[in-house]
């Protein structure tokens, strides 16, 4: 059988799932996505269009009439409207998820026809590349066919998890904002190679390297990240020098504080 979707709002991260699911063999026929309707809206729809080959729209109603499975995809503050806008045209077993910080299933639900499945995820940007993680949570009337179909339309994006909903402002916090975590150590990295000496396009390289190598031996030794570090920092080293700098800095403490941040941020924002 072959499955509609609609993703609603094609921004930076419903592009980002878009390109994840046809990059994993979703048919860009089978997809629909829609653009705010503005002059900026009907640009990015042709780029949408050129870029994945999917059919699109600024007529969120028409795009959901057939859909099987609705993402939307559209900031916090723009969720109401859109729920509303839709909820007369789904189509009966439509599944809708949502992937906006913060906003909980059960407040989603009140804009839906009583009974429609909804799920939250909270993916992230390395989803355009089939690098994503995305955590999933099911809402009140959502079952196992209903998270099935979501977790079959990501599982292009990347690796997927289930979790609690009540976890899914920390998931928000840690996995949702943390490629801009990484991006900044990644930028301050290079920038910093280039103070000590080194071309830009080298540092560059060297500091992306550095964050995928070191991510991928922790995700595939099964060892603990301090083990890890222990093996790179010699005794009286150059390593254990500059990991000294790091806590005088109270790098780790920083990056708590930002989860906490963040974490309390995705909870203003559901309201
Ligand atoms: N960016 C990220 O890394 C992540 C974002 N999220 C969540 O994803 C959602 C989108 O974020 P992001 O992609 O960054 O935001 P963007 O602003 O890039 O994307 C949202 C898109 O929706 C469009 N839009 C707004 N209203 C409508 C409408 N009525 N009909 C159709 N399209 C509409 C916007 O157009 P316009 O610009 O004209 O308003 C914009 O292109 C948010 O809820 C966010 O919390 C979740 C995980 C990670
Ligand atoms: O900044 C935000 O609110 C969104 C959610 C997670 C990543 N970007």
């Amino acid at each position: 059988m072959t499955e509609r979707v609609a993703i609603l709002g094609t921004g930076n991260m419903g592009e980002a799932v878009l390109a994840g699911a046809i990059g994993a063999g979703w048919s860009p026929g089978e997809i629909t996505a829609t653009v705010r309707a503005s002059e900026q809206g009907r640009a990015h729809a042709a780029a949408i269009r050129e870029r994945h080959g999917v059919a699109t729209t600024t007529e969120n109603v028409a795009a959901v009439r057939d859909a099987d499975l609705v993402v939307v995809a559209v900031k916090p503050k723009d969720l109401p409207g859109v729920l509303d806008e839709i909820a007369p045209a789904l189509a009966a077993g439509a599944v809708v998820m949502s992937i906006a910080a913060g906003i909980t299933t059960s407040a989603i639900e009140t804009h839906l026809p009583a009974g429609t499945p909804v799920v939250r995820a909270m993916p992230n940007t390395p989803a355009q590349i089939g690098a994503g993680i995305t955590a999933v949570a099911p809402g009140a009337t959502a079952d196992a066919p209903h998270l099935s179909l979501v977790e079959r339309f990501l599982a292009g994006t990347g690796d997927v998890v289930r979790v609690a909903e009540k976890d899914l402002d920390a998931v928000t916090a840690l996995s949702g904002a943390g490629p801009a975590y990484v991006f900044t150590v990644i930028d301050a990295l290079a920038e910093a190679g280039v103070h000590v000496g080194l071309k830009r396009d080298i540092a560059s390289r060297l500091a992306e390297q550095t964050v995928l190598g070191a991510a991928r031996l922790a995700a595939e030794s099964g060892e603990h990240p301090a083990v890890l570090r222990e093996r790179v920092t010699s005794p009286a080293g150059t390593t254990a020098a500059g990991l000294r700098v790091l806590e005088d800095r109270a790098v780790r403490a920083a990056f708590l504080a930002a989860v906490e941040a963040a974490r309390s941020r995705a909870v203003e924002l559901g309201g």
